[in-house]
């Protein structure tokens, strides 16, 4: 069985980005959308970038965002991912796409069953999916807010292209989480942090652990 991969999203500080290559993340998550307790500038983007290690991929988080932002961060950035986490239609994702020439992961909150179409047209365009909670009303944050959905809303689903799952995982629900919906790749954010915006290298090893030890 395939190894389950791990992307970790808003790190801050260059002992995150260790962290992570220490404890076998694939994907590191790099947040450009200001209103964030986990917002980094493009300058510490790039630095945080340069430190990741080949195989570690680095995945831009924006919102929304116009070109000239998206200019800005692909040229200062060496990202691997763009990950569009806003209202972006399939025809912006396409855009997106064959302007920077990376791949696009469209994140699509689900909150019941009426969200799963959007998946679907975005999984005809997209190259990645991120199925995340969908953020609930009050919440500040377009994602990142640490609560899961009703992971039976997408069992048994696919798409045509690899996805992640997303919402309020840690390290005591991610093999249920996996179980039940099947998924091979897990995003988190919440689910690692000491508090709202600070990683705790701890925790990151406790859900890589919890990772490793999923059978399903
Ligand atoms: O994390 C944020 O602050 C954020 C802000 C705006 C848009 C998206 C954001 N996070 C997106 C992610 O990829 C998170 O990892 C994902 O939503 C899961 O977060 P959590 O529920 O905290 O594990």
């Amino acid at each position: 069985m395939q190894d389950i991969r791990v992307k970790i999203c808003g790190l801050k500080r260059p002992e995150d980005m260790r962290a992570l290559a220490q404890a076998g993340a694939a994907y590191a998550g790099l947040n450009f959308f200001e209103p964030s307790p986990r917002y980094v500038t493009p300058a510490l983007a790039r630095e945080l970038a340069l430190l990741a290690p080949e195989g570690l991929a680095k995945v831009g988080l924006l919102v929304d965002p116009s070109d000239a932002l998206l200019d800005e961060i692909v040229e200062a950035v060496p990202l691997d991912i763009i990950q569009l986490h806003g209202r972006e239609s399939p025809e912006r994702v396409e855009e997106v796409r064959g302007r920077y020439g990376l791949p696009v992961m469209k994140a699509v909150g689900v909150a019941t069953e009426a969200d799963l179409p959007l998946l679907d047209d975005h999984g005809r365009v997209a190259d990645m999916l991120l199925v995340d909670a969908k953020p609930a009303p009050g919440d500040e944050l377009p994602g990142g807010n640490g609560l899961p959905f009703d992971w039976r809303l997408i069992a048994g689903r696919r798409w045509p292209v690899p996805w992640m799952l997303a919402g309020g995982l840690h390290a005591g629900n991610v093999a249920e989480a996996v179980e039940r919906t099947g998924a091979r790749q897990v995003d988190l954010s919440s689910g690692v942090e000491r508090e709202k915006g600070v990683k705790d290298a701890g925790l990151i090893r406790a859900f890589m652990e919890a990772v490793a030890g999923v059978t399903a």
